[in-house]
Order: structure tokens, then C-alpha cells, then sequence
């Protein structure tokens, strides 16, 4: 895979919450002989200078030990608030243009993908959505950094909402035939039957 330019791109792994619809945290969980984060890892790592993972206090040990990348808490301020706070914490810590985030529980992303949606990062635009089969993928996104505050104020007011924030800026949309792949590069995997199903094919 060639690499684009890197340097105005951070990746985010969001691999906080609670895992509780998978019993154990996700980030961990195994397909295909990686584990998902690994996944999230290698798609990324071709179009950024640094890949952040953010997750909850409990799981940085553990990161620690297994990773060679950095690795953040959710900030003080914004813990417990979900993916956006993740997203947060990480712009506020990594300045840089771009972020490219993705969850850590879509084991099928791939670089093709990330290829795909970081090509349409442009000047005039705050993110590059993917919306996949009709349904919006905020955590499978590209986000500028000029954001940080508006992020920072909207959870402050205690809206969560990663649609509420798309709502207010100017987002690029793109579908699967815009990004040329097959949907399933954004199936996630929240239970134990989703990672069996998808093991089994
Ligand atoms: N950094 C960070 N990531 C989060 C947070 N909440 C969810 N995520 C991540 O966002 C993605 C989607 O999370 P969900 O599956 O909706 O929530 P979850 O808490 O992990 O799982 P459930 O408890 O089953 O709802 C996953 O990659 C999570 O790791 C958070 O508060 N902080």
C-alpha cells in the first residue's frame, strides 16, 4: 500500500466504554489471529504520524504492556462521556490537522478504506463522514482540529451526541461507492454472536 502524505494526520482508536453487550473489553477481543485494536492499528498506520489509542484508566496497564504506541486516558474533565470525549482528549494532547478515528471494534477496516476517506480531506471542510448502505459511521471518521472547542463546549453542555456535533459543521459525506468497498469494512462488532459470525465466514 503507498503511502499518502502523513503529517497533518493523527489516528484515534477509540477503545473506552464498557464493552458490557461483549462481556470483556473489545479492544482485546481476537479475529484472525489479532486483536481488534491491532486491526484498527495497521489500517491506520500508513497515512498518520502517530496513532493514539484512548480508553478508560482500568484498561492503560494493559495497553501498556502490549503496545508500542501511545496510549491516553480519556481527559479528566470529559470521563465517562463516550466516544467524543475519547476524540477530545485526543486532539487536545496530539495537535495536528487531521484526526482519523476509529473505533476498536471493526476487525474488517483496512488501509484501502482509511486510503479512501483521508483522500477527500480538504480546506474548506470539518470531517469526512462515511455513510455506509444509508447509515452514518461518526466513529469510522476524519475530524480537523478546529473542532476541539466546539467539542469541548457541546460536552460541557452535556450533549454526548457525535450527530449533534455533524449537525452543526461541514462534513463531507461519503458512501461506500465513493470510497469503493464493500460495506462490510464498517461492520462492528458489539457481542459475542456478531465476533462468531464473522469468525465462521
Ligand atoms: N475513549 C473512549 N472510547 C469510548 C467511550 N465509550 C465508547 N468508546 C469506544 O467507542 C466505540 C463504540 O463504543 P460502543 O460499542 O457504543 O460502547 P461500549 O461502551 O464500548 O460497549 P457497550 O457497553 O456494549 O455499549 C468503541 O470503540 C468503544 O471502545 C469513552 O467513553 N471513551
Amino acid at each position: 500500500m503507498k503511502s499518502a502524505s502523513t503529517s497533518d494526520l493523527t489516528g484515534i482508536i477509540l477503545a473506552g466504554g464498557l464493552s458490557s453487550r461483549f462481556g470483556s473489553p473489545k479492544a482485546f477481543a481476537r479475529y484472525k489471529n489479532q486483536l481488534f485494536y491491532e486491526h484498527a492499528r495497521n489500517a491506520l498506520c500508513p497515512f498518520v504520524r502517530e496513532t493514539v489509542i484512548v480508553s478508560s484508566v482500568d484498561l492503560l496497564p494493559r495497553f501498556s504492556r502490549e503496545v508500542k504506541v501511545d496510549v491516553i486516558r480519556d481527559a479528566k474533565e470529559h470521563e465517562g462521556k463516550g466516544p467524543l470525549a475519547g476524540i477530545f482528549s485526543v486532539m487536545k494532547d496530539f495537535v495536528n490537522t487531521w484526526y482519523m478515528v476509529l473505533p476498536c471494534d471493526m476487525p474488517l477496516m483496512n488501509s484501502h478504506a482509511i486510503e479512501k476517506i483521508v483522500s477527500f480531506r480538504r480546506g474548506e471542510i470539518d470531517a469526512v463522514i462515511p455513510k455506509i448502505n444509508g447509515r452514518i459511521q461518526p466513529l469510522a471518521g476524519l475530524y480537523k482540529r478546529s473542532l476541539l472547542d466546539k467539542i469541548d463546549c457541546q460536552l460541557n453542555s452535556g450533549d454526548y451526541r457525535m450527530m449533534d456535533l455533524l449537525s452543526q459543521v461541514t462534513v463531507k459525506w461519503v458512501t461506500e461507492i465513493d470510497l469503493d468497498l464493500s460495506p462490510d469494512v464498517f461492520q462492528n462488532v458489539n457481542d459475542q454472536e456478531a465476533l462468531n459470525r464473522l469468525s465462521s465466514r
